[in-house]
């Protein structure tokens, strides 16, 4: 289905600040200040309806704008809009992935909270953290509710490559190995956090960097993250 140029810009033009084309905007500068979307990597897309938002690929994110934006259709993945002398996010078959298990928002960071909590789980598969109130801003869809306090949550960890498009397997892979994530950490790379909308994704991209900063200082102290409440606490 091509559109017309008039069509393609109507996609991308609108007042209301919580359309996606202007919430990527937005949501890019407040990522940028938060260390998340810095030297032009991360970013974020966004579904409504049939219709997938994602920014271009090596740009300054906190310098976009709505006309930037391509579009796909989804699910037959045609591009229904793309700018000239821009390429998509390198991201994007990554986004999808987070799209074929239902996601309706997508934010990938280059947080050094993400990067440093894939480093002192040194070897591992997995980050894992419990009895740590910020657990419960998590959703666990096997029970169709949110982790509880006392709760373990796991966050796969997979091996970064030398190009962000390689990675699509192994996070499609991690995704089917751990069906109550909705987010996978990608070794001295950052963080793929999905959630069922826009707002979902970026409360748990919140609560995700929080547990890792709380995760990397705990492991400085000689405290286990993912261990028993100590008795002297309390
Ligand atoms: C310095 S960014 C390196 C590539 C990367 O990790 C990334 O997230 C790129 O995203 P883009 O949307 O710019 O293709
Ligand atoms: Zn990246």
């Amino acid at each position: 289905m091509s559109l017309t140029e008039e069509e393609q810009t109507a996609l991308v033009t609108s007042d209301d600040p919580h359309h996606p084309a202007n919430l990527i905007c937005e949501l890019c500068r407040n990522f940028y200040t938060l260390g998340w979307v810095t030297g032009t990597g991360g970013g974020i897309s966004i579904k409504k309806e049939e219709h997938i938002y994602i920014a271009p690929s090596g740009v300054q994110k906190e310098r976009l704008e709505p006309h930037n934006m391509f579009i796909l259709n989804y699910p037959s993945l045609e591009y229904l809009r793309q700018p000239t002398n821009l390429k998509p996010s390198a991201c994007t078959p990554l986004f999808l992935a987070a799209y074929d298990k239902g996601a309706g928002a997508c934010i990938h960071t280059h947080s050094q909270w993400a990067v440093l909590v894939t480093l002192i789980n040194k070897g591992k598969k997995s980050f894992k953290i419990a009895n740590t109130e910020m657990i419960k801003g998590i959703p666990r869809p096997s029970t169709g509710k949110y982790y509880g306090y006392h709760d373990t949550l796991e966050i796969p960890i997979i091996e970064n490559t030398a190009h962000e498009e390689d990675l699509r397997d192994s996070l499609a892979k991690a995704i089917k190995d751990y069906p109550d994530t909705s987010a996978v950490l990608v070794r001295r790379h950052g963080v793929y956090v999905w959630g069922d909308t826009v707002w979902k994704a970026k409360t748990q991209a919140e609560c995700y960097d929080y547990l890792f900063q709380l995760a990397v200082e705990m492991t400085k102290l000689g405290l286990d993250p993912a261990g028993p409440i100590d008795p002297l606490e309390e």
